[in-house]
């Protein structure tokens, strides 16, 4: 039975604090819902968690974590963090030759989940190798202490990216899509289904506002180049080239790249079952 109280809690909303997302969140104003909702930042990993355990409702996540618990979970319509080729910011920095990473040891950071499981993807794959993997804070100089390599993602890579650090740098997207042809998803917006039963309404009204921030954003970057700029760094040239290598549809190529990394995943043991891509909010009424 549901209660009143029930239907009209407060929906959380989590949102990667990264400036990947932005084109979809810059502007997103939790007062203008017809609900009570209330909007948690955080690191893919830790959204990862609260998502699945129920803490928030909705959420950007990373697209893996979403393969691991797609039972559980329904996607939001053509919204999604992808690229075609090289991203800019899911980074690996090398210290030893590849072919010493190949069987050496990776530190890779404690934020991602989708970016790992493609670096393993890669390594054993499609290069042939075996390294050791270990989590990390993802602290550059920290990592390579004691590692051949370290895998950045996000913010955490731009910044690395832009200093002097002498190593050599592989972009995975470009990596992934040089020996697929394909593009890849990396993060995907979920909401519970749950609390897509429970609460239609609210969820409706997020997607509605989430759809029109991601509307008025691809019509007008430059605030988000702005707020890049003065948030981050760089420049506004480096951040339209950034924004322009990724895309934030959920179509069929998008699919299809995504397809192909949860098959690989699959084939590695790195996933259990296989894994539909289930929207909202058809599936809610299925
Ligand atoms: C493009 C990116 O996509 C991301 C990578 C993620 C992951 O590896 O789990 C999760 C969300 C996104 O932040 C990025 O981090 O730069």
């Amino acid at each position: 039975m549901t209660t009143l109280e029930e239907n009209s809690r407060l929906i959380r909303i989590g949102r990667i604090d990264y400036a990947n997302v932005w084109p979809v969140f810059h502007g997103f104003d939790e007062k203008k819902l017809d609900c009570d909702a209330e909007v948690v930042y955080g690191m893919p990993a830790e959204l990862n968690r609260k998502l699945r355990e129920g803490e928030i409702d909705v959420a950007a996540i990373s697209s893996f974590a979403y393969g691991m618990n797609s039972d559980d979970y329904l996607l939001l319509p053509d919204l999604s963090v992808s690229a075609a080729g090289a991203v800019q910011s899911l980074l690996l920095f090398l210290k030893s030759p590849l072919e010493k990473v190949r069987f050496g040891k990776i530190m890779m950071s404690s934020t991602s989940a989708t970016t790992v499981n493609l670096l393993k993807i890669v390594m054993e794959r499609f290069y042939g190798g075996k390294p050791e993997y270990e989590a990390a804070e993802p602290n550059l100089h920290a990592m390579l202490e004691s590692a051949d390599a370290a895998l950045l993602i996000g913010d955490h890579a731009i910044r690395a990216s832009w200093e002097n650090h002498g190593y050599r740098v592989l972009d995975l997207g470009e990596i992934w899509r040089l020996w697929t042809g394909l593009g890849m998803t990396f993060a995907v917006w979920a909401v519970r289904r749950d609390a897509a039963k429970r609460h239609p309404d609210a969820i409706a009204s997020i997607y509605r506002e989430l759809a029109s921030c991601k509307r008025r954003n691809l019509a007008d970057r430059e605030p988000i180049v702005r707020e890049a700029v003065r948030r981050i760094g760089g420049t506004p040239d480096y951040w339209n080239g950034y924004f322009d290598g990724l895309s934030h549809d959920f179509g069929p190529s998008e699919q299809a790249g995504l397809n192909l990394y949860f098959q690989y995943a699959r084939e590695l043991g790195l996933l259990d079952g296989p894994v539909g891509l289930e929207r909202w909010p058809e599936s809610v009424h299925a």
